[in-house]
């Protein structure tokens, strides 16, 4: 199993391009399955999420062209659906794979589609993806471990009203209302950046959407949708993640295609965590500013809120701050895996529930750790570049999943890393 070797210490300086999202690409890949016309992607980013999701909808009919030129141009074309079963061996891997459910519903007229049951960071139940579809006609069992849904006569629009935001609900919903009689409206939608470009491609297809990126959302149904061109959005979380990179290690960083207007809430609470933060022509610059780094309390929250996929990263840049940090966490139910790999680092953090009380320290330092998720691990890498001596980093195929290009782009603002089998 792949690991990584990091000897720490190195500011970092230079340029990272900021690739097209993972969160958003997932989504718009199960979108294309709404439309028997060629759907063109472009910016799609080579991620092992990115591979399952193409092996998923590749397997229910769509064919997929790599186009020549720039990279990350593909061509998705389903003329029909050969299957509108998602199976648990292609589930299993990835859980936005549910979100091929509202697709294959509003187009085949029914769906089978594996439960994605828990992962590392909670048990991320479906209900409300499954509530929202029933509101619209469907009906809904669970057999033997899948969903199996049928809406023979077609979905109709309904209001859905979600107590609570859900990414993955909104654009399930958002999806199948798109193609269903009359009109839907959301409340309590979730309001994503990755929602509005799912909302953008639906809305080049043909789909009549008013109101993405706010928590009320209207769909007027249309009865077909078309071909279209998109090119995806760029990652918020890997941009806070480079940018948080910079600061660790007292570099200096152009974070090259992305706004600082995308982190969000988290923007504000890295500069009053002592970060320098800067728009500048192509992008924003990303650094520590005359102060240093100073102990901030966090809360992850919905959007705009501080995002919790950069909740773990924050956590590695409090152990270096002065000063105390409580980082709670309201998203999910087991996100501070990272902590103990933390702490073998010379971290001080203490958890309570679900906050953490972290106190900084005066250096990290390198050892052997274990990556356990997405984020977390990313969060080790960070660790790993701040810390005095050699940092050897387990497991990292979590990292595949989420983050195009990892050692290529460290290394080319200085890092010192290396992959080895
Ligand atoms: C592919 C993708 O876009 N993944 C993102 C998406 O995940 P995902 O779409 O799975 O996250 P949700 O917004 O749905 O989850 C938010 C919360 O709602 C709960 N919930 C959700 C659905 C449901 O039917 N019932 C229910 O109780 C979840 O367990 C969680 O506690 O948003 C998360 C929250 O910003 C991010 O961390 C993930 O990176
Ligand atoms: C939790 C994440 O992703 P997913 O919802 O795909 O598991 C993430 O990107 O941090």
């Amino acid at each position: 199993m792949d690991r990584l070797l990091i000897k720490g210490g190195v500011p970092l300086e230079g340029t990272v391009n900021i690739s097209g999202a993972k969160n958003a690409a997932l989504p718009l890949l199960a979108a294309v399955l709404l439309t028997d016309e060629p759907v063109e992607l472009a910016n799609l980013p080579e991620l092992a999420d990115v591979q399952s999701m193409l092996r998923l909808v590749q397997r229910v009919g769509t064919s997929a062209t790599h186009l020549a030129g720039e990279p990350g141009r593909v061509r998705l074309s389903t003329p029909e659906l050969l299957s509108t079963e998602a199976p648990y061996d292609l589930v299993r891997k990835m859980r936005a794979s549910v979100l091929v459910l509202g697709p294959l519903l509003a187009r085949g007229g029914e769906a089978r589609v594996s439960l994605p049951g828990g992962c590392a960071i909670g048990p991320r139940p479906i209900d409300l993806h499954l509530a929202a579809l029933e509101r619209m006609g469907a009906e809904i069992d669970l057999v033997e471990g899948y969903v199996q849904a049928r809406a023979p006569g077609g979905l109709k629009g309904a209001q859905i009203e979600f107590q609570q935001p859900s990414v993955g609900a909104t654009e399930n919903t958002l999806m199948a209302a798109s193609l269903a009689r009359g009109t839907t409206r959301i409340l309590g939608a979730a309001r994503e950046p990755e929602i509005v470009d799912l909302a953008r491609l639906l809305g080049a297809m043909g789909a009549r959407i008013e109101g993405a990126g706010s928590s009320c959302i209207t769909v007027e149904g249309v009865e077909r949708l078309t071909g279209a061109r998109h090119s995806i959005l760029p990652d918020r979380i890997e941009a806070g993640t480079y940018a948080m990179a910079a600061a660790i290690t007292g570099g200096r960083i152009t974070i090259r295609g992305a706004r600082l207007e995308m982190l969000g809430g988290a923007r504000e609470k890295l500069v009053e965590a002592g970060m320098l933060l800067e728009e500048c022509e192509d992008g924003f610059i990303a650094g520590v500013a005359e102060g240093g780094l100073a102990g901030v309390d966090v809360m992850t929250n919905p959007y705009p809120g501080f995002a919790t996929d950069l909740q773990a990263q924050f956590m590695t840049l409090m152990c270096v701050a002065r000063g105390a940090s409580m980082i709670s966490e309201t998203i999910f139910e087991n996100r501070f895996m990272h902590v103990p790999e933390l702490m073998r680092m010379g971290a001080r953090i203490t958890v309570h529930g679900h906050s953490a009380l972290v106190r900084g320290v005066e250096a990290l330092k390198g050892a052997p750790v274990m990556a356990t998720d997405l984020r977390a691990s990313v969060s080790l890498v960070l660790a790993a570049l701040a810390a005095r001596g050699e940092t050897e980093i387990n497991r990292i195929y979590h990292l595949d999943r989420g983050y195009e290009h990892l050692e290529q782009k460290l290394a080319a603002v200085g890092a010192r890393i290396e992959r080895m089998p």
